[in-house]
């Protein structure tokens, strides 16, 4: 008998019930709900229905208080089985949707053992698109996929989501800075806001792929205050990913044993420099120019990688890149969606502090905050 437990929590010793219907009711998977309450007649109950209905209670009684999610066990094993996390995905039937949703499904962002609800938005004249997408997810048969819920209308999109990847909006196109697209999709991001506020699940994490993605972020934060600033990101986890892709190449080392590379500030042309720096720069336009698209399975499986540190935690000895609400650390000014060095420990980040920046970075450092600050203005300017 395995039992595989998620929580801190001393399970009383479990002895199944007699089954009266052999060896069928033994193989029959059982849903057993947890649920307890402290003193007097609280306790640890463990029930579930046979074939038939009958119900089968296993009352532990120890009077420890708690509510979790369910499990359930088998004649050969007792495995918990987590409750669904519901993603929600915008911009769905996009490209970054499209290469997105089927990673989320097969477990890359939440873990192989992870059931997810998939929730995909996207506006009404991508709707048949959308539903083609809905449709492959049905046919590719994930094992961790347990929903799917393709919708046009953002409030049912936004219900009870845990995880928000806000990919929805318009991509730049050859020759465009990331920020001309700032008119188009920064209004997306302040009317989100509000439908996230009031129907995600609480302490839900929103992670902003959408450029300008630091002032799109911002923008969602801003206008969804209710929500802790320490659960809206943006993604710099490409940038970061593909300073990884070059020291590997150019050193000719595997990728996997390079680590801790920074990106700074903005995910866009003032990072810093050099001509390593400038690559990952541009790399963004250079996917455009060669694929007349901007990229799209980097960075959807740069979002995964996010989520995943950010839910599951960095390795030791390792931090990543995301852009995250400055609490004025390295002389950043607080209040901007500032990409730092961050390591992740039980579902949250924290800004690794005490690197050294010589006087050439702290320059680039105050440009990048700069650029982020007058595009904070530029922002408000398209939304008035
Ligand atoms: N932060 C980063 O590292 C990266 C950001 N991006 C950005 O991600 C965004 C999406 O890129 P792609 O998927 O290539 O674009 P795409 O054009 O293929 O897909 C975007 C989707 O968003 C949908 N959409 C538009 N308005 C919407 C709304 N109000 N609500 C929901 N969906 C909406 C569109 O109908 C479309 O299906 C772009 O802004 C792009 O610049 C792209 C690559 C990397
Ligand atoms: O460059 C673009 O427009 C898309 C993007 O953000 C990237 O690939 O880094």
């Amino acid at each position: 008998m395995l039992v595989a437990w998620d929580l801190d929590i001393p399970l009383p010793e479990f002895h199944p019930p007699d089954p009266h219907h052999g060896q069928q009711i033994l193989d029959k998977v059982l849903e057993i709900n947890m649920r307890g309450g402290g003193g007097g007649g609280g306790g640890v109950y463990i029930d579930g229905e046979d074939d038939d209905g009958d119900e089968m209670v296993y009352d532990g009684d120890n009077g420890v208080p708690f509510s979790v999610s369910s499990f359930s066990f088998s004649s050969t094993s007792l495995q918990m089985a987590k409750q669904p996390v519901r993603v929600l995905v915008t911009g769905a039937a996009g490209q970054i949707g499209y290469a997105l949703v089927p990673m989320i499904a097969r477990g890359v962002m939440l873990g192989p053992d992870q059931p997810v609800i998939l929730h995909m938005l996207d506006i009404a004249p991508a709707a048949e698109a959308l539903n083609g997408v809905k449709m492959e997810l049905v046919d590719a048969a994930f094992p961790l996929l347990k929903g799917v819920v393709a919708t046009t209308d953002v409030v049912e999109a936004c219900t009870e989501v845990n995880i928000a990847v806000m990919v929805g909006g318009f991509p730049r196109k050859e020759g465009m800075e990331r920020k001309d697209v700032m008119s188009k999709n920064v209004a997306i991001y302040k009317s989100q806001a509000s439908a996230l506020e009031k129907h995600a699940a609480a302490n839900c994490k929103v992670l902003v792929v959408a450029n300008p993605a630091n002032t799109n972020a911002l923008i969602l934060k801003e206008f969804a205050p209710s929500i802790p600033e320490k659960n809206i990101s943006c993604l710099t986890r490409l940038d970061h990913n593909r300073a990884l892709g070059q020291v590997s190449e150019r050193l000719n080392v595997p990728v996997s044993d390079v680590k801790n590379v920074i990106i700074w500030g903005n995910h866009s042309s003032t990072q810093l420099h050099g001509e390593f720096i400038t690559t990952v720069q541009q790399r963004g336009a250079a996917i455009i120019k060669a694929r007349k698209l901007s990229s799209a399975l980097s960075a959807a499986s740069s979002a995964c990688d996010h989520i995943r540190d950010w839910v599951l935690g960095t390795p030791e000895g390792t931090w990543v890149s995301m852009g995250v609400y400055s609490d004025g650390s390295y002389n950043v000014p607080a209040g901007l969606i500032y990409s730092f060095p961050v390591t992740c420990r039980n579902g949250e980040w924290t800004i690794v502090q005490g690197l050294p920046i010589d006087e050439l970075s702290r320059k680039k450092l105050d440009l990048t905050a700069e650029e982020l600050t007058e595009e904070k203005e530029l922002a408000y300017s398209c939304l008035s």
